[in-house]
């Protein structure tokens, strides 16, 4: 099954503290972000990606896809304040009537494997997710850090990106978002709000978002494995 895909690299990675955006900082000489999009360009069933950046570092992004052509990386699109914002440009410029993924360009470990069984629950569902079960306790922290609950797990997923959708139902949960003023964290929490059942697909530890420092230790070792 045939899909396009929105890469977010518009954000500044402030947790990282690298000094430069995240997507920048090389991991076995190449940067965070031609690894994440070499996984798509590869990808046969990828017809389109549509780069989401920070107008401030066009220059930059420009000559990172000159040292490394991606041919279906046909458009680069500016991004917004917020994550939210960045995918909302990145669908207006997205020309399909079939699936779209969202993708954080600071997850570059995602595989084949779960794309492609993302986009079929998609294509069969309208909307589905990538996630896995949660391995640690959970516990709900008030104030003065006193625990208020132990939120049972067996039900708990923690969330990653990709995520697919109908071009259609991602389109009408932004526009709905949009004119609420509702922020979420992922899309499908916009998708969830206009009442559509969004089908979770177990994906894989290694997909991790590089967010901290910490986060590029593991990368290294993810690489070298
Ligand atoms: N306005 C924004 C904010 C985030 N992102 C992208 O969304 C993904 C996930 O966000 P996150 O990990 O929070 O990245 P940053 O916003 O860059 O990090 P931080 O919050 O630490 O500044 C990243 O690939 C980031 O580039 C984006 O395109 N536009
Ligand atoms: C979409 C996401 O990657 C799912 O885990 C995550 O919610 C992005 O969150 P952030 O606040 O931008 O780190």
């Amino acid at each position: 099954m045939n899909y396009h895909v929105i890469v977010l690299a518009a954000g500044q990675g402030k947790r990282m503290k690298a000094g430069i955006n995240k997507q920048f900082i090389e991991l076995e000489g190449k940067p965070v972000i031609i690894h994440t999009l070499s996984v798509f360009e590869k990808d046969p069933h990828c017809q389109e990606i549509k780069l989401v950046i920070n107008e401030k570092e066009s220059d930059i992004f420009h000559k990172l896809l000159t040292v490394y052509p991606l041919k279906k990386v046909k458009e680069i699109v500016f991004g917004g304040k917020e994550r939210q914002d960045s995918v909302y440009n990145g669908l207006i410029a997205t020309d399909t009537k079939g699936i779209v993924l969202v993708h954080d360009g600071a997850r570059p470990f995602v595989s084949n494997s779960v794309i492609h069984r993302l986009v079929d629950a998609a294509a069969k569902e309208g909307a589905a997710i990538v996630g896995v079960p949660v391995k640690d306790t959970i516990k709900k922290v008030g104030h003065d850090q006193l625990v208020e609950e132990t939120v049972e797990r067996s039900s708990l997923w923690s969330v990653q990106t990709p995520q697919a959708f109908r071009f259609d139902i991602l389109m009408n949960a932004h526009e709905e978002a949009r004119k609420t003023g509702y922020q979420g964290t992922d899309e499908a929490s916009l998708v969830e709000r206009i009442s559509v059942p969004v089908k979770m697909v177990e994906g894989d530890y290694e997909n991790i978002k590089l967010t901290t420092p910490e986060d590029l230790i593991l990368a290294k070792a993810i690489l070298q494995k």
